[in-house]
């Protein structure tokens, strides 16, 4: 981790990290491109020498330093355009579960843009194959369940919308591991109402809505992609702490929000960890999970971010286990999984207590 985020938790007792380690965890917001580690960007830098992208992990961090939200994105898009052969989606993607597995995460929702690959070239067939191949793989060998999120990416316009609702529904491309319909890239200029068609697609072919919204703009967004989207869960919701009738609205009806600490400070959405509003939405009651967003491009994990929400909720185990807790119960796992992986939470948490 880097020297920032040493400084978010530091105070933190050494057995509060290592309980974090070992504590088996669910993340449902985590951008698949995102999630590349840095020796894979590299690895597919060093094929790819028309890339500005550094060959050396070790230059990764400097250029992973963004000066704003719209600079974020430019970044994210230059990694985007590494990925050009189904068999770099299938080692992405695997090696994405393997990280997973490293943290003790059991299931994850991972977002994924098939618009970018499938414009880039890669064909569409061959991308739902190279991430189902995957999936399966990390599953039997690291233990990890994937789910996946199709996202559209708002700002390439209707075009992209259509395409991706199109390869989410249509019977003989979509993905079994496919659980939800997600909108992502940035909010300002990109209104939520304009995706509603495509949205009723999707919820109508069984996918949940689980779109980006109030993580550059104000709360008004989050409303839209309530009302307009059918929204499930909130990507971020950040802007929600500015409006206590939303804070309210978002704890009766239980709706989540995928809050992402580190990503928020990193895309400079929020200035300062302190001023994150984590804890407003606690203290307002809503049902709030802990994610990495696109961890090496943030320098973090996810691990870190839970120690992030241990010292921004003054949480000792219970609690973390407690928010744990909450992205099983805010998941899209059947009712079977949520309990196994909630008893394995417990019990982990208790014997850890215990010792
Ligand atoms: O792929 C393209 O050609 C393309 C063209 C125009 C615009 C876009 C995008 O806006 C892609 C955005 C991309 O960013 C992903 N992402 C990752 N982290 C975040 C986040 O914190 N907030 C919003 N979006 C994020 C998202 O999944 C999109 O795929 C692409
Ligand atoms: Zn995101």
């Amino acid at each position: 981790m880097t020297d920032h985020l040493d400084a978010a938790t530091a105070g933190q007792g050494r057995d509060l990290h290592a309980f974090i380690a070992g504590l088996p965890k669910a993340e449902l917001h985590v951008h698949h491109v995102g999630s590349a580690s840095p020796r894979i960007v590299s690895e597919l830098a060093a094929r790819h020498p028309d890339s500005k992208v550094p060959t050396d992990p070790e230059a990764l961090a400097d250029y992973f330093t963004f000066t704003d939200f719209a600079h974020f994105i430019e970044l994210y898009l230059s990694v985007v355009d590494l990925v050009r052969t189904p068999e770099d989606v299938r080692l992405l993607t695997y090696e994405v579960g393997r990280e997973l597995a490293r943290q003790q995460v059991r299931y994850a929702e991972l977002t994924v843009t098939p618009f970018s690959s499938t414009r880039r070239g890669i064909d569409e067939r061959a991308f739902m194959d190279a991430i189902e191949d995957a999936r399966k793989a990390a599953e039997s060998e690291f233990g990890t369940v994937l789910r996946w999120c199709f996202d559209i990416p708002g700002e390439a316009g209707l075009e992209s919308a259509e395409e991706t609702v199109r390869l989410a529904t249509d019977d003989r491309l979509r993905p079994e591991g496919l659980v939800s319909f997600g909108l992502g890239g940035p909010e300002i200029g990109v209104p939520r109402p304009q995706f509603k068609p495509y949205f009723d697609r999707a919820i109508a072919a069984g996918l949940h809505s689980v779109p980006h919204a109030g993580e550059t703009t104000g709360p008004e967004t989050v409303w839209d992609a309530l009302d307009e989207l059918r929204a499930e869960r909130i990507g971020h919701g950040t802007s929600s702490a500015r409006d206590p009738e939303l804070l309210r609205h978002l704890a009766e009806r239980r709706i989540p929000l995928e809050v992402c600490p580190t990503s928020n400070i990193a895309t400079r959405a929020v200035a300062t960890l302190d001023e994150h509003p984590l804890k407003e939405f606690t203290r307002a009651g809503v049902l709030v999970t802990i994610n990495s967003d696109d961890p090496p491009m943030f320098g973090t994990d996810l691990n870190n971010e839970y120690a992030v929400a241990a010292r921004l909720l003054e949480l000792d185990e219970r609690g973390l286990a407690d928010l744990a807790k909450n992205a099983v119960e805010a998941s899209f796992m059947d009712p079977s999984g949520k309990a196994r992986l909630a008893a394995e939470i417990d019990t982990y948490t208790t014997s850890w207590l215990a010792s």
